[in-house]
């Protein structure tokens, strides 16, 4: 493997932003190989969009380094970072056509004009749009505008792309769509990619690795299935829509995954409320552990009576520090 395989495409250390007296990001370090999607995932104002706005050179964070295929870049303005940015308001030139408004930024940066073209033309390629290449943003759908966004980052050739909610300002049938180009299209161009969500769906979807952020800090990362899959504790439990996390009265929880949940053995546990979804229906009962919630399909369903009958996998239960009331 080359050195410029091993070197990440993003390092950032111990970064840390207040403003005034808000300590939006403290101690962040995080680092995104090429070729490797991580998702900063957290609540509204935990601090993501600051993280990607310092790496982008848009904010100036008080402590902290930047580097950016290994090429320290904490001083240095956005435009000389050679970072791609898509935001959720994807801000397209209205006035230029679709092929112009991705030539853009190798334009700026000096290209020659059949250079130029070509490198928007193939980013247009790699996004499916080549054949709108003569449109203007207003005469394109939303989700083909987003994607007109991806190629102007991508025509860049940055090693590393930023995406902050890229798919917020879609209608949920585009962004199942676009999720699912989006991940083949970042494993094609090879480079970093940093993206902001706070919706776990699309991390799971888009990341090979997640980022889980709470006020400012960082506490948890790792590959994006085995976060979902063990989170280290309560918090990051609820926060990824755990519905089993049952206080143990002394600073833990027990986390009850859906699969140690086994029906029609055990304990008659009585149903204290239903609710009708569209695949069938959500459960609580009252059981020995505390009240569990389930979701049952449309054949498990009609078992449900006054009383479910249920037991508990304690092999499958993890023990985890319950923080959710740290602030
Ligand atoms: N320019 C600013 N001036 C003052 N406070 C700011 C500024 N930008 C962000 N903040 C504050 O910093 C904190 C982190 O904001 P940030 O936008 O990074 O959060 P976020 O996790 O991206 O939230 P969201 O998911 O809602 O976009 C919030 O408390 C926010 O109000």
């Amino acid at each position: 493997m080359s050195d410029a395989a091993l070197t990440p495409a993003l390092q950032a250390r111990s970064l840390s932003k207040s403003f005034g007296t808000v300590q939006a990001v403290r101690g962040v370090s995080l680092e995104v190989q090429a070729g490797e999607t991580l998702a900063l995932l957290g609540p509204s104002g935990c601090g993501k969009s600051t993280v990607l706005r310092c790496v982008a050179g848009l904010e100036q964070p008080e402590a902290g380094q930047v580097f950016v295929g290994g090429r320290e870049v904490t001083a240095l303005p956005p435009e000389q970072r050679h970072v791609g940015l898509v935001f959720q308001d994807y801000a397209l030139f209205p006035h230029l056509s679709v092929l112009r408004n991705v030539a853009y930024g190798p334009s700026m940066r000096g290209e020659s004009k059949p250079r130029v073209q070509m490198r928007a033309r193939e980013a247009l390629d790699l996004v499916a749009l080549g054949e709108l290449a003569g449109r203007f943003p207003a005469q394109l759908s939303g989700g083909q505008q987003q994607r007109v966004a991806l190629a102007r980052a991508l025509a860049t050739r940055s090693p590393l792309l930023l995406l902050d909610e890229p798919l917020s300002n879609l209608d949920e049938k585009l962004r199942a769509e676009l999720r699912t180009d989006l991940r083949a299209l970042f494993g094609r161009v090879g480079a970093g990619v940093l993206i902001v969500t706070h919706d776990q769906r699309e991390a799971l979807a888009l990341a090979d690795r997640v980022a889980v952020m709470r006020a400012g800090q960082l506490v948890q990362v790792g590959p994006a299935p085995a976060v979902f899959r063990e989170p280290h504790s309560a918090w990051v439990a609820a926060f990824l829509g755990w519905p089993n996390i049952l206080p143990q009265g002394d600073g833990r929880a027990l986390l009850i995954p859906e699969e140690a949940i086994l029906l029609g053995v055990g304990e008659a546990c009585p149903v204290t409320a239903r609710q009708v979804t569209e695949t069938g229906q959500t459960v609580q009962v009252h059981h020995s552990l505390g009240r569990l919630t389930l979701h049952l399909s449309a054949r498990e369903a009609p078992q449900a009576g006054d009383s479910l009958t249920l037991n508990v996998d304690l092999n499958r239960v993890k023990t985890v520090p319950d923080d959710r009331e740290l602030s």
